[in-house]
């Protein structure tokens, strides 16, 4: 389980990303964090694994306190944690598998690091997590030869070889096209229901947030403004998250009013 309490970030020039963020995430949710630009979501989901770190209240991943870890800490808690990025992080110069292979590196001793020595088991384990996302025949393939989605699903496999209990995805699909983003939701989706993992999703495709997260959060100026199931969300809600309607006045109202007086000033 994910824990925050009156969780706060501020970052070091004083710009208060989150507040007042309390949130319960049990074993086996997909959530799909949505929001405006700058909204706060890569700062909520990168609190998660300590790659950003709170600046107030507490946080919790199955019972251990994130914010006190430190060195084999960190590393114990980022083996539990798979992170995929929208630019997929892999190195294109090298195969597939041996980008899969890599997930088992925090684990191996020094000198088989530097000798970039796998053993059979981890090979095997490196191939299953490919064929689960159904690439398993471009294994001895360069990642540069890869389209967008088909890097994404090694980038996914990588993170299932490492057998994480929670996978953080921030943007996963916002360079792919419609179909292929598809694809990797349903890839997400699969892996979800098999593996029982968790699966955090900031994503900027409302439509797919809705058909495939059975819970969504809607963050708003560094505060949750909605959390529930995807089910409920209606036009309003999604008005709200997003800062359209009159409740509140958008930044982009202020800087069409800002333009439109100055265009006035030069009349
Ligand atoms: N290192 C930093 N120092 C200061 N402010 C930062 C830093 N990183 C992010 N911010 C600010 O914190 C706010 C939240 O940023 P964050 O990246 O979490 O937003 P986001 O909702 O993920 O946006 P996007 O959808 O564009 O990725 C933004 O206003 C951003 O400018």
């Amino acid at each position: 389980m994910i824990e925050f309490k009156e969780v706060e970030k501020r970052y070091p020039n004083g710009f208060l990303a989150l507040n007042h963020i309390n949130l319960q995430i049990e074993q086996g949710e997909f959530v799909a964090i949505i929001g405006l630009s700058g909204a706060g979501k890569s700062t909520l989901l990168r609190c998660i694994n300590k790659m950003h770190d709170i600046t107030e209240g507490t946080l919790r991943v199955n019972e251990v306190n994130v914010q006190h870890m430190k060195g084999k800490g960190i590393r114990n808690l980022r083996r539990n944690i798979g992170m995929i990025f929208q630019s997929f992080n892999l190195v294109t110069r090298v195969s597939v598998l041996k980008n899969v292979l890599v997930s088992f590196v925090p684990n191996m001793p020094v000198w088989r690091k530097v000798l970039g020595i796998f053993t059979q088991e981890e090979k095997r384990q490196a191939l299953m997590a490919l064929d689960q996302v159904g690439i398993l025949d471009k294994a001895y393939v360069r990642v540069d030869q890869l389209s967008g989605g088909q890097q994404q699903r090694v980038a996914l496999a990588r993170t299932l070889a490492q057998n994480p209990q929670i996978i953080l995805a921030d943007e996963p699909v916002a360079s792919l096209d419609p179909v292929t983003a598809k694809q990797v939701m349903d890839d997400f989706k699969r892996i979800n229901k098999q593996f029982n993992m968790t699966i955090i999703i900031n994503i900027h495709h409302v439509d797919l947030a809705l058909a495939y997260a059975t819970r969504v959060i809607g963050v708003r100026s560094g505060e949750i403004v909605f959390d529930g199931q995807a089910s409920e969300i209606t036009e309003e809600t999604l008005a709200f998250i997003y800062n359209t309607t009159n409740q509140g006045r958008g930044e982009t109202e202020h800087v069409m009013e800002d333009a439109i007086t100055e265009k006035n000033s030069f009349a």
